[in-house]
């Protein structure tokens, strides 16, 4: 969507380019008045199959007109490829769009960007042409008009720059609000990514800016094309880390025609809101995957060993099962199943041991006389003895509060400290009363599937800033898609939760996916060299073994420090955030969160009404000038960043120099650092 004004308004051809982008318009009109207009089929009958059918039916319905809603500000191609006359089929020219477009009569006037058509569109170079003479990519208005566009000979030799030119503008068109699509320039090494198969997960580590994000969404895009009816039945989740970045991509799926993906936070998809908060050595624990191991031993130590066997009594008659014969049984089940099955298992077991005795004696007892003693009196004394029924929370609520079964259930796993950062200071009387943190409802969520397998039918399942995920929270998200696959975006350098896995193996097999295809990228597109290299100082630090980003551009002045002092601190980043105002497109403050309610009353007073993300969802559409607290800014962007106070950034939290990174990270086109304290070493110019 470059403005480009390479050939005059008035010149003949991009007057047909226009003509032909309103026929294309008035197609994509009729398509959805066609599907609107069209009765959904109703199967009559009120029992649940018809009824599921008929509401799978109008959803399908209202998800395929939806999809054909002309968006005014979204261009309906973006690119066309001429290819050799004769070389496929009777077609000699394309447009790719981002979505399927036909003219009524079977003749496609757009092709969808993800059909296998579309791929040279993507990947056609001089040296390797398939059969593309010619690559042709549009400039549009920001009401979608067409304005110019841009031709990419293939047939020449020797490289082509126009594609780098081309990229150039479209990462540098200023930003007005949330995230858009990067369909018309989606790079190779993204493309692999995004048209990978469903199976296996696709792992990828980017530095800032590589494009992660966008290659998860546009993955999610193409995985719907190719593989709709199979996800369709699980469906497709995006787990962000809060609500201000899902603010902030919620709107490239739509753009590109998937209106119906769940994007939220992995408390929503848990679903147990949390009612208590955690210090931060307990959420830590919390976190461990040694966590799991202990869970697993405190339930099964509500597992006792019989003492007695039972005596069953019908009519005279008395059948007597010996207690090493019911121990033998509890041990057995104790192997190979989950602990609420294996209550039921070890019921009929001893209900079995007591028709064998029957039958012994020359009865013949049916399954009803099994079953019956089965829920007898004494077969249930048995089990609340041996195997009583418990709930996740019970077993919680006895591990924080007594000292002793926690010890009992830690082993060696945890430490005396770590054990005394696990126990509540003021336990609550019973389970009922308990308030959870949300480190609690991941451990309730595992303890749940402990005691009863849970599904996990999800087709599909995003998850971007894996890095920042917990033990505790990869397996609780693995258990979501048992069957489904994932892709999982991150960058081992912005860590910044102290339960951090640390390595893409470990965060893989917490998430029961061992078996992905872990991916890098590498070239930042996002942030200009020199605030590429200046960032990266912070590497040898942070992540030792991670490369330096290669960056694609440098922009003039993009990076500046400012010294100041304490007593003009407030005036002088007034000023920074001016000049940045002066340029094009969005301009972010982002401040240690401590810091930002006295910066809002600086800028305020100073005239500028910033919006403070984290305050109202829309922040960053509603206000050009954004005050970000330091711990919101993961995944955002902004043409402009002032960063006030690095060092106050650093010692907020344990992993203050991770949240710089992140932090110095998020400009496309200007950096500037306003600080009073020293910065970081590292930081510091030479
Ligand atoms: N192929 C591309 N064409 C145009 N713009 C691109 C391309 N790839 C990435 N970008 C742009 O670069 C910016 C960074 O992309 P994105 O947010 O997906 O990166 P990321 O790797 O997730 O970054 P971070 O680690 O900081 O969250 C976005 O503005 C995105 O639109």
């Amino acid at each position: 969507m470059v403005e480009s004004a390479l050939l005059p308004a008035d010149s003949p051809e991009l007057e047909a380019e226009q003509a032909f982008l309103t026929e294309a318009r008035a197609a994509l009109a009729r398509m959805h008045r066609d599907v609107a207009g069209r009765e959904v089929p109703m199967i009559g009958g009120e029992d649940n199959d018809e009824r599921f059918t008929n509401e799978a039916n109008q959803a399908a319905h209202r998800q395929r007109t939806q999809a054909l809603v002309d968006l005014p500000d979204v261009p309906l191609f973006f690119g066309r490829l001429d290819y050799e006359s004769g070389a496929i089929e009777e077609i000699d020219r394309i447009y790719i769009g981002r979505r399927h477009v036909h003219d009524g009569n079977g003749v496609p006037l757009v092709i969808d960007w993800r059909a296998p058509v579309s791929v040279p569109f993507y990947r056609a170079t001089r040296s390797d042409r398939r059969h593309v003479v010619l690559r042709r990519r549009y400039g549009f208005s920001d009401v979608a008009d067409l304005t110019g566009f841009e031709d990419e000979p293939l047939t020449g030799t020797g490289p082509s720059d126009q594609a780098d030119a081309f990229l150039r503008a479209e990462i540098e068109r200023p930003r007005t609000g949330p995230m858009r699509d990067i369909v018309a320039t989606i790079q190779p090494e993204q493309d692999d990514l995004v048209r990978a198969p469903l199976h296996p997960t696709v792992c990828v580590q980017g530095a800032p800016g590589t494009g992660k994000t966008a290659v998860g969404l546009h993955r999610v895009a193409y995985l719907l094309y190719t593989e709709r009816e199979r996800l369709s039945r699980g469906g497709v989740v995006i787990v962000g880390p809060n609500s201000s970045f899902l603010s902030y991509i919620r709107k490239v799926l739509p753009a590109l025609g998937e209106v119906d993906v769940r994007q939220i936070t992995i408390e929503e998809l848990i679903d147990q809101p949390a009612a208590a908060t955690d210090e931060a050595e307990a959420a830590r624990v919390k976190g461990d995957v040694r966590m799991a191991r202990v869970l697993y031993r405190a339930l099964w130590s509500y597992v006792g060993t019989p003492a007695s066997g039972i005596l069953y009594s019908k009519g005279s008659q008395r059948y007597r099962v010996h207690d090493y014969e019911v121990v033998e049984i509890v041990s057995a089940l104790r192997e190979s199943t989950r602990y609420a099955p294996g209550r039921n298992a070890l019921a009929q077991r001893l209900a079995h041991a007591v028709l064998v005795l029957m039958e012994r004696r020359g009865e013949s007892p049916d399954d009803r006389v099994q079953n019956a003693v089965a829920r007898s009196k004494v077969v249930k004394q048995v089990l609340d003895a041996v195997w009583p029924r418990v709930t996740p929370e019970q077993v919680l609520h006895r591990l924080f509060s007594d000292a002793d079964f926690l010890a009992q259930s830690a082993g060696d796993e945890f430490t005396a400290d770590e054990q005394a950062a696990l126990l509540w200071s003021k336990p609550p009387r019973s389970w009922k009363s308990a308030k959870w943190s949300g480190a609690d409802t991941l451990l309730l969520d595992e303890l749940t599937d402990l005691i009863e397998r849970s599904s996990g039918s999800l087709g599909h399942l995003v998850l971007d800033e894996a890095q920042d995920l917990s033990a505790m929270q990869l397996r609780a998200l693995g258990r979501r898609c048992r069957t489904g696959s994932a892709t999982v975006l991150g960058d081992l350098a912005q860590a910044t939760t102290p339960w951090a896995a640390g390595s893409w193996d470990r965060v893989l097999d917490h998430l029961d996916k061992s078996d992905a295809l872990v991916a890098e990228l590498d070239r930042g597109f996002r942030v200009p060299d020199q605030i590429i290299d200046f960032a990266a100082r912070l590497l040898p630090q942070i992540a030792p073994t991670l490369g330096v980003p290669r960056g694609v551009r440098t922009v003039a002045d993009a990076l500046s420090i400012v010294r100041t002092d304490e007593d003009s601190f407030a005036e002088t980043l007034v000023a920074s955030c001016r000049a940045a105002l002066a340029g094009e497109g969005s301009v972010a403050v982002i401040a240690a969160d401590e810091q930002v309610s006295h910066l809002l009353e600086a800028l305020a007073a100073a005239g500028l009404q910033p919006g403070l993300l984290g305050a109202t969802e829309d922040a960053m559409e509603t206000a050009r000038l954004v005050l970000v607290p330091a711990t919101l800014a993961k995944g955002l962007e902004f043409d402009a960043v002032v960063v006030a106070e690095p060092a106050r950034i650093v010692a907020a939290e344990p992993r203050g120099l991770h949240r710089l990174y992140v932090v110095l990270t998020r400009a496309v086109s200007r950096l500037q650092i306003v600080h009073a304290a020293p910065l970081p070493a590292a930081l510091e110019l030479s």
